[in-house]
């Protein structure tokens, strides 16, 4: 068997969350990480190019060579020495899943350059286990909005169907958040109102992306199990909020953990609601980029 010597592996983006879906659905979106890793027998390189790039670390605690490790740890082999080369397009500590970007990438790269001695599946639950909550890792592994459960003997994946007339628009302001600290204001427990007004929301929310029919979509947007907790962290929310509404989105919501926004609303209303979120960001001295993106429908690709 011929020994593969260099991959290219690229991962989308990921919006999780969507309002009520805390933890349990997200979306891949066309904007990308590129990573090659190339058998190199000097020991580590790392080199990083692209958006924010000084930010990433370029030595053995670099997230992607972590999950690359984690990769021949599990298949119990010794990992080979690598040059890596990230291409960034995802912004870090945004709420677009760099993060998990950098899990797929380092655990799909291992698994090539080991001939790929697992399932798709087994790299997967390698990744939840990673990041601590599937929503991301699984759109970005299988493209398109997916939603995971625990089933009674591993998880249980759905993809959900999106329907064509709904556009994400994202507002991406010029700060970071880090999940880390966005998980920290959450309660660990809620009231059952609470749990019960997700539930019901969530159902509505996977009907509304199903039909485009709009009053599900306004009213499924609602969330009490992390926004409440988490706006006062993002500046601005509710004038971007309203604005996003008043220019013809269904709703908004954080991306993630935040602090990227989320709106929903369709192709004609697409311009006027990425320049009303970031005129009103703007207005409360916050610079942001909004644009619409489609979803991915493909997830991680190898090259
Ligand atoms: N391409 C990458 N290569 C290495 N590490 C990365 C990469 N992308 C993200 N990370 C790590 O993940 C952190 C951001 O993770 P997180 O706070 O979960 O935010 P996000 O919402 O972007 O996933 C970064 O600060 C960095 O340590
Ligand atoms: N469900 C998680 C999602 C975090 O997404 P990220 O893109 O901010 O990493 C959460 O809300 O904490």
């Amino acid at each position: 068997m011929s020994v593969i010597s260099t991959i290219t592996v690229k991962v989308p983006a990921t919006t999780a969350n969507l309002g009520p879906g805390f933890d349990c659905i997200g979306a891949a979106l066309k904007l990308y990480n590129e990573f090659k890793f190339t058998r190199n027998e000097r020991g580590l390189i790392i080199q990083v190019s692209g958006t924010e790039a000084e930010k990433v670390q370029t030595d053995e605690s670099n997230l992607l060579y972590q999950a690359f490790l984690k990769l021949y740890q599990y298949i119990e082999q010794t990992s080979p020495s690598v040059k890596i080369e990230i291409k960034l397009g995802v912004p870090l500590a945004r709420g677009l899943g760099s993060s998990a970007t950098a899990i797929v990438g380092g655990l799909v790269a291992g698994n090539v350059l080991a001939g790929s001695p697992l399932s798709e599946l087994q790299v997967m639950e390698l990744a939840i286990a990673m990041e601590g909550h599937p929503d991301n890792v699984v759109p970005a592994l299988l493209g398109g909005c997916c939603l995971a459960a625990t089933g009674l003997t591993g998880w249980e994946i759905c993809d959900i169907t999106w329907h064509r007339q709904i556009v994400p628009v994202i507002a991406i302001p010029d700060f970071e958040l880090s999940t880390l600290e966005a998980r920290q204001v959450l309660p660990t427990e809620v009231s059952r109102g609470d749990a019960i007004f997700n539930t019901a929301h969530f159902g509505l929310l996977l009907r509304g992306l199903a039909t485009h029919r709009e009053e599900w979509l306004r009213a499924a947007l609602q969330d009490k199990l992390h926004q409440p907790y988490r706006q006062a962290l993002i500046p601005g929310y509710d004038a971007v909020e309203a604005a996003a509404v008043a220019a013809g989105a269904y709703g908004m919501v954080i991306s993630g953990a935040g602090p990227t926004l989320l709106a929903l609303t369709d192709e004609l209303h697409t311009p006027g609601v990425a320049t009303a979120m970031r005129n009103a960001w703007k207005q409360v001295g916050i610079k942001s980029v909004a644009q619409s993106l489609p979803l991915d429908i493909q997830g991680v690709t190898i090259f």
